[in-house]
């Protein structure tokens, strides 16, 4: 096992210095004669996101014409990102009133299933819109490997993550889903992906024609079954990562992540139960305690966390109706 993984560590590893020839990916694009989107997911990233289209449009779609289309996939923001958006010239789109048939659930994995339906590209690419330290290499970075070898499926961007503590970023210590709940799973239950140096990035993307084969995950539990999905359907060889060098987001606080760990273990608990044919998630509790401290008094507060899978797209007949294609 260990040999397999560092084989394909170092073969499916790269850098997106390897891919930063604009020109040479364009050619590549309109050599095999594809398409490609870049859909944004957001939920109240007024501070970022217009920079983050600004950059990724600016560079990749009017200076050279590697992106075909980018859209926002908003998640029904109240603050100004729609607007800003808008503004850049973009077509932004609400998730909870796309396929409103089949109703709105909460979260960026919901997100992410419907901007599969509203996108045309052959190849999607997403990225998050809380970005700081933004740079067209987010997204060229992550097309490099997709354009390069036909046999690649699915890219996962990974990267340096700095952590901010008041004021000051400190150079390590982000991530702290990634190294506490995500990868100490993954190698427990899934070692051929434990090369995978940021299994949650939320910077990735793959061909139209492998993801619309996938069920999507409605919450924060969206990327741990994108990668297993590929890798139980297409295998380890399909999966390729690249270094973006860093990136600096906006860090959540402690309990949201606590939230976040209990989606993504709810969702590795169904690739299991589905591995092993196990009913075991119907069994688990699905709420949290949260622990408030006030006043000199600990309280307990009580929320469902419910983690739900929607089916691949191309169960969905509007879809097909869209995406005729997907029907060969
Ligand atoms: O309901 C939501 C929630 C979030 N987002 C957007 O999704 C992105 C990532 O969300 P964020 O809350 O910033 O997640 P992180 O704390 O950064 O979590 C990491 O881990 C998550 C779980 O794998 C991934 O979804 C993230 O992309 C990854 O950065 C941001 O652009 C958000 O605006 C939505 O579009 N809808
Ligand atoms: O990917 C993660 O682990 C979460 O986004 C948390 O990241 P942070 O610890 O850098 O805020």
């Amino acid at each position: 096992m260990s040999v397999l993984v560092d084989k394909w560590f170092a073969e499916n590893t790269f850098h997106a210095d390897e891919f930063a020839n604009l020109k040479e990916l364009v050619a590549l694009k309109e050599k095999q004669n594809l398409t490609i989107s870049l859909a944004l997911p957001a939920l109240n990233e007024e501070e970022t996101v217009g920079q983050v289209i600004s950059c990724v449009k600016s560079a990749l779609m009017d200076q050279v014409p590697l992106l075909d289309e980018i859209i926002l996939m908003d998640s029904n923001s109240t603050d100004r990102t729609r607007e800003i958006a808008t503004d850049l010239g973009i077509p932004v789109y609400i998730h909870q009133e796309v396929l409103p048939q089949y109703g709105a659930r909460r979260g960026k994995g919901e997100a992410l299933w419907k901007s599969l339906y509203v996108t045309k590209g052959d190849i999607i690419v997403w990225i998050d819109t809380d970005i700081v330290n933004i740079h067209p290499r987010f997204v060229y970075g992550i097309l490099g490997p997709l354009l390069h070898f036909p046999q690649i499926q699915f890219v996962k961007g990974f990267y340096r993550r700095p952590i901010r503590e008041g004021e000051k970023i400190q150079a390590t210590g982000g991530g702290r889903v990634t190294e506490l709940t995500a990868r100490p799973l993954i190698n427990m239950f899934y070692p051929e992906l434990s090369g995978v140096i940021q299994p949650l990035s939320g910077e990735y993307g793959g061909r139209r024609r492998a993801l619309e084969h996938l069920p999507f995950f409605s919450g924060y539990g969206v990327e741990t079954g994108l990668l297993i999905d590929v890798f139980e359907n297409f295998g380890l060889s399909a999966i390729a990562q690249v270094d973006l060098q860093e990136r600096i987001h906006h860090n959540q606080p402690l309990e949201a992540l606590s939230r976040m760990s209990f989606l993504i273990l709810q969702a590795f608990i169904r690739k299991l139960e589905q591995r092993y044919h196990l009913p075991i998630l119907e069994e688990v509790n699905k709420s949290m305690k949260f622990i408030r401290y006030e006043e000199g008094r600990y309280s307990l507060m009580v929320q469902e966390v419910v983690e739900q899978e929607r089916p691949p797209m191309i169960e969905i007949p509007e879809y097909l109706e869209r995406h005729p294609d997907g029907r060969s």
